[in-house]
């Protein structure tokens, strides 16, 4: 139960507020407004309820009191008197609302669990959805992960992002660009792997005139062209052992020159690179270089596959119906027969390949409602997990309670359009504990 102190010089007032209280909270109350600043100092309750007019001190001084001294704390303000700019004072001063007598018990109840729910959500992420930056997540653990490519952003250090084919790597690698100061410079994305081996050299460093058959003039390299901005390597663990030693001077020093050059060139470039190998195990096998991987390993993001965040899954698939809607049609719908099973499917291609289905689906599919027999045969046929496996068959009792959890947290989160405050009320639970299951359930896979 959350704690409450509640300060009023009445008695007959402070135990009609208790007794309308007490069914959900544990109720401390106190006559003595300078007693209750002190007590409050003291024992950080989750929340204060003060009233306006007390002969000692006014509510006004207390609210003043406790903000001074960095209480963090909600206060709410409750009175039968006041006239229309004591709400806006209350507010001015810090108060998370006010409430005028008389007042019946549920309405106040109702009040302070939005209190309490409003302060809870600005202690956590706010799940993301269709920001200008284009990323769609509800996912705990995703969420997390843009809090920390928020942080460094704005920051030189290198960032290397890891994940499966699909997962959003060079989506986050243009967000951090966003996010950071060189945003108004160029964003310059390299594929390692789509390069020939022997061209990567000179579209990386560029060269001069003549170094080789067919280079008839100075080309700038992309380092050159990602001056101040951000040089994105794609696929980075493809490039060959060569490559990655000329690599390691740059990053090493800074410095390069052009192919059939000697001019020393500056690189002002910041490097985000990203791959889907295990480079660690690259490493371990000798086709990546040990000191090249941890040059580029200062901040890892390491992006879950889509399975793992099953909420996305839902919401990515309605984000995808309603940008591939053809102008001028009414929008269409996915059945919540069909959300079940593409919840269920485990896209090995990721948000790619979730994105081209429902491309593919948008255009095709000529009914309103996208049913499951829209989809192809190898999504219905792979996702028929249960809890209970198929035919009612008995799996461990962990397995199909983690089972259960995942498909409960991600049908709670997908009601609720993705808001994990609202989903925690749909569940019972307040906000906190729902985050911590909803990221545990989707933790095991
Ligand atoms: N969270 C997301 N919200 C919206 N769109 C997304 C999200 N994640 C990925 N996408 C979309 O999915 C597609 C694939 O993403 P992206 O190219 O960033 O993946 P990747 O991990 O870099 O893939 P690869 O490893 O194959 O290069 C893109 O069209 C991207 O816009």
């Amino acid at each position: 139960m959350l704690n409450v102190i509640v300060i009023d010089d009445q008695p007959p007032l402070l135990s009609e507020i208790r007794s309308m209280l007490k069914r959900e909270y544990s109720v401390t109350t106190c006559s003595s407004p300078l007693r209750g600043v002190r007590m409050i100092r003291k024992s950080e309750p989750d929340l204060v309820v003060v009233t306006l007019v007390m002969k000692e001190m006014d509510g006004f001084e207390v609210i003043r009191r406790l903000k001074s001294s960095g209480c963090q704390m909600p206060i709410v303000m409750i009175s039968a008197y006041g006239d229309a700019s004591t709400p806006a004072e209350a507010t001015r001063l810090g108060a998370s609302d006010y409430i005028s007598r008389p007042i019946l018990a549920d309405e106040l109840l109702a009040r302070l669990r939005r209190v309490m729910e409003r302060q809870m959500a600005n202690a956590m992420p706010a799940p993301i959805h269709s920001l200008q930056d284009g990323i769609c997540t509800a996912d705990p653990e995703m969420l997390s992960l843009l809090e920390l490519a928020h942080i460094a952003a704005n920051t030189d250090s290198r960032i290397l992002i890891l994940g499966e084919t699909g997962t959003g790597k060079e989506l986050i690698a243009q967000t951090i660009h966003r996010y950071s100061g060189r945003s108004t410079q160029p964003f310059i994305e390299v594929n390692c792997a789509a390069i020939q081996p022997n061209l990567l050299e000179s579209e990386l460093f560029g060269h001069e005139k003549g170094s080789f058959t067919g280079a008839e003039g100075m080309r700038k390299g992309k380092f050159e062209q990602a001056s101040g901005g951000t040089l994105f390597l794609d696929e980075i663990g493809e490039m060959s052992l060569e490559m990655q030693s000329k690599m390691l001077r740059v990053l090493q020093n800074g410095d390069y020159t052009r192919v059939g050059g000697d001019q020393r060139q500056v690189s002002t470039a910041r490097i985000v690179a990203a791959t889907n190998q295990d480079l660690r195990a690259l490493v371990n096998d000798g086709l990546f270089r040990a000191d090249l991987y941890f040059r580029l390993n200062v901040v890892t993001l390491t992006l879950p596959p889509l399975r793992r965040r099953p909420c996305d899954i839902l919401l990515l698939a309605n984000l995808f119906l309603t940008r591939f809607n053809q102008p001028g049609n009414p929008p269409k719908r996915i059945s919540e027969a069909a959300l079940r099973v593409l919840a269920g499917y485990p896209w090995p291609g990721n948000v790619r390949e979730l994105e081209h289905l429902i491309e593919r689906l948008s255009i095709l599919v000529s009914k309103q409602v996208i049913d499951v027999e829209a989809l192809p045969d190898y999504v219905r046929d792979t996702a028929t997990r249960t809890p209970l496996g198929e035919l009612g068959e008995i799996i461990p009792y962990q397995q199909a309670r983690a089972e259960f959890e995942r498909q409960y947290f991600t049908q709670a989160v997908y009601q609720a359009q993705g808001n994990l405050s609202q989903a925690a009320r749909i569940a019972g639970m307040d906000r906190s504990q729902f985050y911590r299951m909803h990221k545990r359930s989707t933790e095991s896979e």
